[in-house]
């Protein structure tokens, strides 16, 4: 089922005397293709799941309207819109077995879409097989693990078989090994079922490793949307370049001088015809060369060996990132007993921003 959000914008009013009113969400305008995973990504209080609540019928829209295929599903209520969600507190019944928590959706189906109850046994036991919980059908939630007890709020989720499945910070729960495992099987599940998916979670990581296409956002505004990679390699201002990556990008203070793009008296890019300006410069950790006579001269800081690759620490004044973080394939040998250490720059991995904007200065 595609999406389409058109213009939609949400304000809440202010909390307390002469407090204005918030406006979580502004604007937003995007389609979602039938079948695809999309990654909502942001920091706190961007307006994640305030999108996801309106996605759902949660909230109402203050304007801007939200259609499913080609319908207008704006004014219908929650139960109408054939969606499936999945919180963060999955809050699973404590009293009742993982089957009949699955099964619970189902008990409140009425006129033509009651079931019977082989019927909704039946749709248990597939959502359960979706999400490989076949064994545990007759245990409580508290004998469960966390990673399971989140798999059974997936297929009590996909047990009424819905259109669009609306994953809130699934995985906020769980610790790092099963964050990993289960984002996985989100994926996997997603791809078996085809179930258009909207995915909030504000770790660029996870977006990024399990999305077909990921949405930034920042303070309730689209910042930029795109497949993950290419939102990676084409940031279109600083807060998306900052906000994607590990280690993150390294942002200096810098100029465009004579049409040259300079940190301090480094030259790092050629900018003919580029207006003089102050600008800062975003380089990726893998887009530092070591070179000889490179122009951009650091202070070493230290080498740390990462197997496959090495990172190397080090600082330079402009520097707004507390150290220089630079990835290099560890078959190059690094002199740790200079006190300096020089860079050429992969002008692919290099983006300049002007300096009040923040926005992309295209070279
Ligand atoms: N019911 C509400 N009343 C007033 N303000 C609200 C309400 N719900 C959300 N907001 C405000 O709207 C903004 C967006 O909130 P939202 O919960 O959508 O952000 P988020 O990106 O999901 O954040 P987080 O990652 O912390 O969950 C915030 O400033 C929040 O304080």
């Amino acid at each position: 089922m595609k999406i389409q959000l058109e213009d939609l914008t949400k304000s809440f009013p202010g909390r307390g005397r002469n407090s204005s009113r918030v406006t979580a969400v502004k604007d937003f305008n995007f389609e979602i293709p039938d079948g695809e995973l999309i990654g909502l990504l942001g920091p706190s209080g961007c307006g994640k799941s305030t999108t996801l609540n309106m996605i759902c019928g949660l909230e109402k829209p203050t304007s801007g309207k939200i259609f499913f295929g080609d319908k207008d599903v704006t004014a219908l209520p929650p139960e109408k819109r054939g969606v499936g969600m999945v919180f963060q507190n999955y809050a699973l019944y404590p009293h009742l077995t993982v089957r009949q928590n699955i099964i619970f959706p189902l008990q409140n189906l009425k006129g033509k879409d009651k079931l019977s109850r082989a019927e909704m046994e039946k749709r248990a036991m597939d959502a359960a097989a979706l999400v490989q919980i076949q064994e545990l059908m007759e245990r409580k939630p508290g004998e469960l693990s966390g990673g399971q007890q989140q798999r059974v709020a997936i297929a009590r989720a996909l047990v009424k078989l819905p259109h669009v499945l609306l994953l809130d910070e699934p995985l906020s729960n769980l610790d790092a090994r099963l964050r990993l495992q289960t984002r996985e099987e989100i994926r996997k599940i997603q791809r078996a079922t085809k179930i258009t998916t909207v995915f909030v979670t504000h770790d660029q990581e996870e977006a990024m490793s399990i999305s077909d296409r990921i949405v930034v956002m920042k303070a309730g505004v689209v910042q930029q949307t795109g497949k993950p990679q290419e939102v990676y390699d084409d940031p279109v201002n600083l807060f998306v370049a900052k906000f994607l990556g590990t280690p993150p990008i390294n942002v200096f203070q810098g100029k465009i001088k004579n049409g040259k793009v300079c940190i301090g008296d480094a030259a790092v890019l050629d900018a003919p015809g580029q207006k003089d300006r102050d600008v800062f410069v975003g380089i990726r950790p893998e887009g530092f060369l070591l070179k000889e006579d490179g122009p951009l001269i650091c202070q070493l800081g230290g080498v740390e060996v990462m197997g496959r690759d090495i990172s190397i620490v080090s600082n330079h004044e402009a520097s707004l990132n507390p150290n220089i973080r630079s990835i290099i394939s560890a078959e190059t040998k690094v002199d740790t007993s200079s006190e300096i250490v020089r860079f050429a720059v992969k002008p692919s991995k290099l983006f300049v921003f002007d300096g009040s904007s923040e926005e992309r200065i295209r070279i």
